[in-house]
């Protein structure tokens, strides 16, 4: 895989362009991997301690973004509504910055991907408007034309990519698959993300549908936020005899791996360590493909991190626990998928349901639910 220095060699309006719209220069810490995934919507700075770093947007979305993920996990936060919505977010691990830049931020997240070897990944907009309640009459228009069926529909692919087991590769669709997809070709087009080229994965169809119910659960419970434009992230284990043997041993070398990495925090000479060791087939890389890469080197980004590393650390501890604990209670299906919110750019308080996005999931569990019962 050739590495570029920066070369931003994709089309504007796809992940690179608005990354250098947003301002992310060329840096000799930062280097984008020359992929063909470059114009889908898959993507995101990755940080070597296994999170993922989603760059600030201008205001007024960054700042609201920042807001939400501060408020849900406030170490003071009491609200049960809030600490119940944890679970279904990306864990927030502050602000980051490089000394040389502080005031360009990063939101710190965890990486839903990243337990994954051959990780099927797909991005879902959720709700029956993709625009917020204070945007221009542009604006929505914008948004109405790229896909009038949204309001009926409740929600849209906004990329996918599918690890193909026979090949050993993967198949990708980006925004403009999504946005072909009619009433009539919905179901159809929702299942090629959980078809491996054999066969149909039932058992990521049923886990996923078991984590959308509990986000609907969610929901139906609430009414003090309304998410706009928002998505939910679909994440399975693409490879079969990983699948079924992964959770159990690979959560505890994940573990071993992201405490070796913590641990060589100020070594100069960490390279792709991740890519290595969590995709050994040539053909079988992860995320990891689609997205930029931050070298670390001495003290960048270690400024003010170090407590949170260590948060990350008791986290990810508890986590593996959690997914042991889980696995032998439930024979594991649920963990072999994560279904997590994402994209927080335009949430708002309400003091009313969020009707939008309830009709979206229950919308999304019925396709889903039909896929299975066809
Ligand atoms: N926590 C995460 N873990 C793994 N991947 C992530 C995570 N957050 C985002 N991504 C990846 O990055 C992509 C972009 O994320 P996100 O939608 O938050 O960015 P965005 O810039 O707000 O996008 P847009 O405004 O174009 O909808 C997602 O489609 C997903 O593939
Ligand atoms: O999928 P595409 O075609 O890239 O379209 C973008 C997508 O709808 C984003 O969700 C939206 O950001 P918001 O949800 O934050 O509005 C962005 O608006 P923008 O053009 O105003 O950045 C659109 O361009």
């Amino acid at each position: 895989m050739p590495v570029m220095d920066c070369r931003m060699k994709t089309q504007e309006n796809g992940r690179a362009g608005k990354q250098r719209a947003r301002g992310l220069q060329c840096r000799s810490l930062i280097r984008w991997l020359d992929t063909s995934m470059a114009s889908i919507k898959l993507g995101i700075l990755q940080h070597f301690d296994g999170t993922v770093l989603k760059q600030l947007q201008p205001p007024p979305r960054g700042p609201r973004e920042m807001h939400f993920y501060t408020q849900v996990f406030a170490q003071d936060c009491t609200d049960p509504h809030l600490l119940a919505l944890q679970q279904h977010l990306p864990k927030y691990y502050g602000t980051w910055s490089t000394p040389d830049n502080p005031n360009e931020l990063y939101l710190k997240l965890e990486d839903v991907a990243r337990r994954f070897t051959c990780p099927c990944i797909m991005d879902v907009k959720i709700g029956r408007r993709s625009y917020d309640p204070f945007a221009s009459q542009d604006k929505r228009e914008e948004q109405i034309r790229k896909y009038p069926l949204m309001e009926e529909i409740g929600f849209l692919i906004l990329g996918m990519r599918v690890y193909h087991v026979a090949s050993g590769s993967y198949t990708s669709h980006e925004q403009f698959y999504g946005r072909s997809l009619t009433k009539g070709t919905l179901k159809t087009g929702l299942a090629r993300f959980f078809h491996n080229g054999e066969e149909l994965r039932k058992d990521a169809i049923s886990s996923s549908i078991h984590k959308i119910r509990n986000i609907l659960r969610w929901f139906e419970g609430q009414k003090q936020l309304h998410f706009y434009a928002s998505s939910l992230l679909f994440v399975y284990e693409g490879s079969l005899h990983l699948a079924n043997a992964k959770n159990r041993s690979e959560a505890l070398t994940g573990q071993k791996h992201i405490q070796a990495e913590l641990e060589n925090k100020n070594n100069a000479h960490l390279t792709c360590s991740k890519l290595k060791s969590s995709c050994g087939q040539v053909n079988c890389s992860s995320i990891l493909e689609a997205i930029h890469y931050v070298r670390k080197v001495n003290g960048f980004g270690s400024h003010s991190l170090h407590h949170q590393d260590k948060g990350m650390m008791a986290e990810m501890e508890a986590k593996t626990n959690t997914d042991v604990e889980d696995k032998s209670s439930n024979g594991g299906k649920e963990e072999d998928v994560e279904v997590r919110m994402i994209d927080f750019a335009h949430v708002f308080p309400s003091d009313s349901s969020d009707e939008g996005y309830i009709y979206g999931l229950r919308s999304l569990l019925f396709a889903l639910e039909q896929i299975l019962q066809d």
